[in-house]
């Protein structure tokens, strides 16, 4: 898998080199680029945002350097199989399932917007040449689109197959076709008593039966305390 990433601060994606991603690059699992937007730009100044059309506060990013940017970076020829994602507090809320279909696509491009957004066009000339992809990750605002793509990033790449040393753990984590789709159960570890508190006693009853009752359990509960609107989805199985 091949991820670029564009924007005006690309040294935001230095950290990848370090983190389990930087691993997966270092066994060839995926390979990072991030570049700088003004680097397609030919003004001293290197300009990236104009004032918006029809007035308004703030800045909008000129579709011009994207434009190049991606013809030199994803070339100038359609191909559905090119994912390009743009983050944006406007977005389809991103979830553990596009987590999932995008962990098996060969090549993701970020552009991570900033000012008060990217010129509408760019978004419409990627959906013209890519599979697109307009994200949120909450109802809140960001300075930019950066963060967002380093946590969808992680969110990706660990689910390359090859990437996670137990795959196994994938399944039971939140959200997992494994669990339903539910929240995670609470999870503990020794000591089983610590500062007067005790690892519930029928996880250290060694009953596999009664351990896994528990544990769905806890993951009906907390799921309907904290998401109710995932126990009304099919794959939960809880109405
Ligand atoms: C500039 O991008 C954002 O503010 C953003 C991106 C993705 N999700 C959000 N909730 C905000």
């Amino acid at each position: 898998m091949r991820l670029d990433y564009l924007s005006i601060f690309p040294a935001y994606f230095d950290v990848l080199d370090i983190s389990l991603v930087g691993k997966a690059a270092i066994n060839g699992l995926v390979e990072i680029h991030a570049h700088d937007l003004r680097d397609w730009t030919h003004d001293r100044h290197r300009t990236v945002d104009d004032t918006p059309c029809g007035g308004g506060a703030g800045m909008v990013m000129k579709p011009d350097p994207w434009g190049e940017a991606f013809d030199e970076i994803i070339g100038t020829e359609s191909d559905p199989s090119v994912h390009v994602i743009f983050p944006a507090p406007s977005g389809t809320p991103f979830t553990q399932s596009a987590a999932a279909e995008l962990s098996s696509a060969q090549r993701i491009v970020f552009c991570c917007g900033r000012y008060e957004g990217i010129d509408h066009r760019v978004i419409d000339y990627a959906r013209s040449m890519w599979t697109v992809h307009e994200v949120s990750l909450g109802d809140y605002v960001l300075n930019g689109g950066e963060v967002a793509a380093l946590a969808i990033t992680e969110a990706v790449v660990r689910l390359v197959p090859g990437f996670m040393g137990n795959p196994e753990s994938l399944a039971e984590e939140s959200f997992s076709a494994g669990q339903d789709g539910l929240l995670e159960y609470p999870l503990f570890t020794r000591p089983v008593s610590w500062r007067g508190l005790d690892v519930p006693e029928v996880l250290m009853s060694g009953h596999h039966g009664r351990i896994a009752s528990w544990r769905r359990d806890e993951s009906v509960r907390l799921t309907r305390e904290r998401r109710p609107d995932l126990t009304d989805s099919d794959s939960s199985g809880i109405h």
